[in-house]
């Protein structure tokens, strides 16, 4: 960690900014004077010696003392009283002067960024493609001539090879292989080919003879669209999907006009049953779990005994498929309620080859599968995975710093940020809005020096509204460029084409997470990249994925923010003629500086954006409380730094009163870990994460919920609040 710790060491105590009003303008002298002395004893109290660090953590920021005021300003007085200038483009490439006031150092008072002692691993491989075409799975001619010119399609993936003959047999499977391997067409096509084939041709007025369970919406639409394009020469089969957002009114009325193949998310579908005389079951003959581990996740078991409840009242015998790209405890125990004597496919390597060698599948593989094969799993051989280990103050600069090195700086870059709440995606979706891009239409003098319009941001929660959500989804699929904020709403099943970048700002809850959101790129044999970006305190977290054969390579924090040496508009103003000195790491950090000071000025540029960065950071600590135990070790609300976090949301100081019944709460439930993981956790777990995956009828309830529970603001959603 040479590089990055030559960072640590080295940092200036403080950096110069511009200071301005709350409206942005630059101010007067004499106040600005008054303010910066006022800047310098606040940003005394944020960063405590190493030894006190682990008291202070989420205790609320302790106002100085009379004495320690006058001490930290008498020592600094004249550092505070002699700004620095650093400059700023205008428009036309013209250079502004502004005098400057102190930004308490980001690179000082950093926990040492540990070496990791990377355990090298084996990963497991699946190969993607076969050679062998479509037509010899004696399919109707139709079908195949859809698949060679609508999906333009030649050659089986191994998944598809493997699974389309045992589905024609009529067997019911467990389907595993690797991200973006073409699961979702090993299972439709059996399904269209078989109902196109039934001697009794099928009336719309039947009903469902397939139903394709999916854990969100998005997923559910995109399932929609493969299924419809399969159906092109097959018009009397009639598929519709069902997902929340939309009237329930409207899907009833389809419902009643009749649907063949319903693809549907588990919630909106427990709602119709119990709610919709019109939906029959009795013509069911397929059932297919596609992420069948999400679906099990959380509230969604529930749902899933409703509906097998519901499917086994009316008809008996039915081919089930459960399909992902991870199996686990869960998915073997759903098999053995929902699957009939099942073959179990896995594309790893080693069936492969045996498949070649024995000249068929591997498919007799026995049920259940051992705890060794269900934790490890495959990735994509073209995808490259990045950690990066960043000290909490800098994470935002750093992310910040890697955006720009991608979609700024070069070409034909598209990017997923994963953060862990809706509350999280909004912030920096917002802050990056109002900093990062000229063309957002927020005063130029609070934008970043070096704004660019090149860059585009999107977002994706489940606190959007449905048609937002879906307009969004859209546009980010047909962009070649741009950068999604999202929650774990788009990590499973997403067919997002040419993502080149993965970025994981809030680490996994599991490693399966971790393997569906890296799978948004390299997918069927493209190339990608992944980076995870942890705290030094969080280091041991590479190797709990190397335990399930996941290897990641390093990339110093020096390296990501060495971007900010290409954009002058980071630069400070050198004075007179005097020439810039060589880009090493003390500029990088003054550049970093100037980045993060931007960040800042932008958060407390008013009461309401402060309130809100603190209700941002609020619900980073109660996402961060919801890490399972076995995670605990690494992930545990103990080891933050307050202060340090603050930072990252562009808060000056540790807020004071930050959460305070939730830490009564967790102060009374630490002393009892088993309250907190029944109660406390689920609680949390429920709120953060089951919104993502609500069939959106809930949805608004439960928000307006929470935020009265919480006196939580609502985020605003469009430039700023
Ligand atoms: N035989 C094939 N030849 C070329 N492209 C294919 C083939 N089969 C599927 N694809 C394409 O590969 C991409 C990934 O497929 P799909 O979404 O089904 O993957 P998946 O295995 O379900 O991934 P995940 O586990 O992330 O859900 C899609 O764009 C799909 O159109």
């Amino acid at each position: 960690m040479a590089g990055a710790r030559g960072l640590l060491l080295h940092g200036p105590e403080a950096r110069a900014v511009a200071p301005r009003t709350c409206s942005g303008m630059p101010l007067a002298p004499e106040r600005r004077q008054a303010k910066a002395t006022k800047r310098k004893h606040q940003g005394s109290s944020e960063a405590p010696p190493a030894k006190r660090r682990h008291e202070t953590a989420f205790l609320p920021a302790k106002k100085p003392s009379v004495k320690e005021t006058q001490r930290t300003f008498k020592g600094n007085t004249q550092k505070t009283f002699s700004p620095k200038k650093y400059s700023v483009s205008t428009g036309g490439g013209k250079q502004e002067e502004r005098p400057c006031i102190k930004t308490s150092s980001l690179f000082k008072n950093n926990p040492e960024i540990p070496e990791l002692h990377r355990p090298v691993v084996k990963q497991e491989r699946e190969q993607v493609f076969t050679p062998e075409s479509f037509h010899e799975l004696g399919l109707h001619p139709h079908l195949i001539s859809t698949i060679t010119t609508v999906l333009k399609m030649s050659s089986m993936t191994s998944v598809q090879k493997q699974s389309i003959p045992v589905l024609l047999e009529g067997r019911d499977a467990l389907v595993r292989s690797q991200t973006g391997s073409g699961k979702t067409l090993a299972y439709c096509i059996p399904v269209v080919q078989s109902l196109q084939a039934l001697k009794s041709k099928i009336q719309r007025s039947d009903g469902p003879y397939a139903l394709v369970l999916v854990p969100t919406r998005e997923l559910a639409l995109q399932s929609f669209d493969t299924v419809q394009k399969l159906l092109k020469p097959f018009t009397w089969i009639v598929p519709g999907v069902l997902m929340g957002g939309e009237k329930r009114k409207s899907e009833k009325a389809r419902l009643r006009k009749g649907i063949n193949i319903l693809i549907s998310t588990p919630g909106r579908l427990v709602d119709h049953i119990k709610s919709t005389k019109n939906i029959r079951f009795s013509r069911i003959q397929w059932l297919v779990l596609d992420e069948a581990d999400r679906i099990l996740d959380l509230g969604f078991e529930k749902d899933i005994t409703v509906i097998l409840n519901a499917l086994n009242a009316e008809c008996q015998k039915r081919q089930n498929i459960l399909l992902s790209a991870t199996l686990t405890e869960g998915v073997t125990r759903l098999a053995d309620i929902s699957l009939h004597n099942p073959v179990s496919i896995s594309v790893l390597d080693k069936s492969h080859d045996h498949s070649n060698t024995e000249g068929r599948v591997a498919r007799e593989v026995a049920l259940p599968q051992t705890s060794n094969e269900r934790d490890s799993f495959a990735i994509p051989e073209s995808l490259d995975q990045h950690v990066t280990l960043v000290p909490s103050k800098l994470r935002l600069v750093c992310l910040a710093a890697f955006v720009l090195q991608k979609c700024k700086f070069e070409k034909d870059q598209k990017m997923i940020i994963f953060f862990s709440s809706c509350e999280l995606v909004e912030f920096h979706y917002t802050l990056f809005l109002h900093t990062l891009l000229s063309s957002s239409g927020a005063p130029a003098s609070r934008q970043l020096p070096s704004a660019s319009s090149r860059l585009k941001f999107l977002r994706l929660h489940g606190n959007m509204k449905q048609e937002e959500r879906t307009a969004v989804f859209q546009e980010f699929s047909h962009s070649k460029t741009g950068v999604l904020l999202c929650t774990d709403v788009a990590a499973r099943g997403l067919d997002l084409p040419r993502v080149t970048w993965i970025i994981q700002y809030s680490a996994p809850s599991s490693p399966a997470e971790y393997i569906h959101r890296i799978g948004r790129t390299a997918r069927i044999g493209c190339r990608g990249s992944s980076l995870l970006i942890l705290a030094p305190s969080e280091a041991e977290y590479v190797n709990s994925l190397a335990s399930h054969k996941i290897n990641v390579s390093e990339i110093k924090m020096a390296d990501i923010l060495s971007v900010l040496a290409r954009d002058d508009g980071f630069k400070r103003k050198q004075r007179g003629n005097q020439k810039s000195h060589a880009l090493g790491p003390q500029e990088i950090q003054e550049r970093a500086t100037v980045l993060q000071t931007v960040f800042e000025d932008y958060v407390h540029s008013s009461k309401r954006t402060v309130s809100w960065a603190k209700k941002a950071l609020q619900s980073f600590i109660r996402a961060y409380a919801t890490y399972p135990r076995e995670l605990k070790h690494i992930f545990h609300v103990r080891s933050l730094h307050l202060g340090h976090v603050a930072k990252s949301f562009g808060l000056r100081d540790a807020p004071r009163n930050l959460c305070v019944t939730s830490m009564k709460k967790r102060k009374t439930n630490l002393r009892r870990p088993d309250l907190q993981k029944k109660t406390q956790n689920k609680h949390y777990l429920t709120e953060v994460l089951l919104s993502e995956y609500s069939s959106g009828l809930e949805a608004g309830a439960r928000v307006r919920k929470q935020g009265k529970q919480e006196g939580q603001q609502s985020v605003p959603s469009e430039p700023g609040p």
